[in-house]
């Protein structure tokens, strides 16, 4: 049977894989950007008075965890700017000459989106500081006792820095951003209309109590919002004649373990692995990331910053700590040894 891609309006050729159906749905302007709105105010007022002076805007520093908009955001400025946008990484650039490159290159005003700032090289850091303050770059010629720093001219332009480790910045990196927005989990009310959005895109009903279902389980993200909504519609398309309705949504997410808090079976394998194997804790993070068989980056910037939120786990000196809603989430009971630790002693 000849596969059918003509279901997704979006993808009517079947040319797009899912990562670009994602991108598909980014909100183009400040104004469609659902949620974030004290980001988005005092951003949308950079931009504006910036443009009102015929000004390139002062550089622009995200930080949050991942999935929340950082990326979309550097889009949105270029957008509402008028200007191209500049996209590379901070792993991409291990050689101060890699920036000098990209900086040289850019064209008056761009906007240059540097995503996980924190993993840029120390010289090119240092390159970062000069070409942020000076608009200018020191080329180092030759090598040895007889190199020479040229300096060269580079356009002004925005840079827009993105980090899920805003603590991991040096403080003179930091300093030289004019503007820091600090992005913060949705509330459902927010990922409801952000899923509604993402629907008629794609042209899929979604009722609000579906879309209600779908948005309390996306852990305050909307990339796992648009995820969870993209198997939601495989779902109901199979199993019920393309209808979604809460319960078949409902199902659909059980299929795929995410459960009715949103966690996933990393965030339910480290809760289990930290209440079960060591007992609640205190673990190290390496040890705790090794016993689930992930890297430490991925459990620290990814499970971990939602289970802290949701109140499963804490950071303590010693290391990591379950509280006894994660014992009370896995469905097991407290620990005789641990008990002491959760009652209140003025109760
Ligand atoms: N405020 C929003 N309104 C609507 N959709 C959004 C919003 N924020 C993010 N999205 C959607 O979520 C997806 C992920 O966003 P984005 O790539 O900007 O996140 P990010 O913070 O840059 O993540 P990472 O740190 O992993 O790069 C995008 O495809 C976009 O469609």
């Amino acid at each position: 049977m000849t596969p059918r891609h003509d279901e997704d309006p979006l993808d009517p050729h079947g040319h797009l894989d899912e990562q670009a159906v994602d991108g598909a749905l980014r909100p183009p302007s400040l104004e469609e950007f659902g949620g974030q709105p004290r980001v988005s105010a005092q951003l949308g007022l950079v931009l504006a008075a910036a443009q009102h002076r015929g000004a390139v805007p002062d550089h622009v520093l995200l930080s949050g965890p991942p999935g929340l908009g950082k990326t979309t955001l550097a889009m949105i400025i270029a957008h509402e700017l008028g200007v191209p946008l500049r996209i590379s990484s901070g792993p991409a650039i291990q050689h101060a000459g890699d920036l000098a490159a990209i900086l040289s290159g850019l064209t008056e005003g761009e906007v240059f989106f540097l995503d996980e700032i924190h993993r840029m090289s120390r010289p090119a850091e240092e390159m970062l500081y000069l070409a942020m303050e000076d608009f200018r770059v020191d080329v180092i010629v030759g090598k040895g006792p007889g190199a020479t720093e040229i300096p060269l001219e580079i356009p002004r332009f925005t840079l827009v820095g993105a980090t899920t480790r805003a603590g991991l910045l040096p403080g003179p990196l930091r300093d030289r951003f004019g503007f820091t927005g600090q992005l913060d989990y949705y509330d459902a009310a927010d990922l409801v209309r952000i899923v509604q959005r993402s629907a008629s895109l794609l042209k899929v009903a979604l009722d609000d109590a579906s879309a209600q279902v779908i948005a309390s389980r996306s852990r305050g993200t909307p990339r796992i919002a648009n995820r969870l909504l993209r198997r939601v519609r495989d779902y109901a398309l199979i199993h019920a004649s393309g209808r979604i309705t809460p319960p078949v949504a409902s199902a659909a997410l059980d299929l795929y373990e995410v459960d009715e808090l949103g966690l996933d079976r990393l965030d339910r394998a480290v809760l289990e692995s930290l209440c079960v194997r060591f007992g609640g804790g205190p673990v190290g993070l390496g040890t705790l990331a090794m016993s689930v068989g992930e890297e430490v980056e991925t459990v620290e910037e990814v499970a971990e910053p939602f289970l802290i939120r949701q109140g499963f786990l804490m950071r303590t000196p010693r290391g990591r700590v379950a509280t006894s809603r994660a014992w009370a989430h896995l469905g097991l009971t407290v620990p005789a040894s641990r008990v002491d630790l959760f009652t209140d002693p003025d109760a």
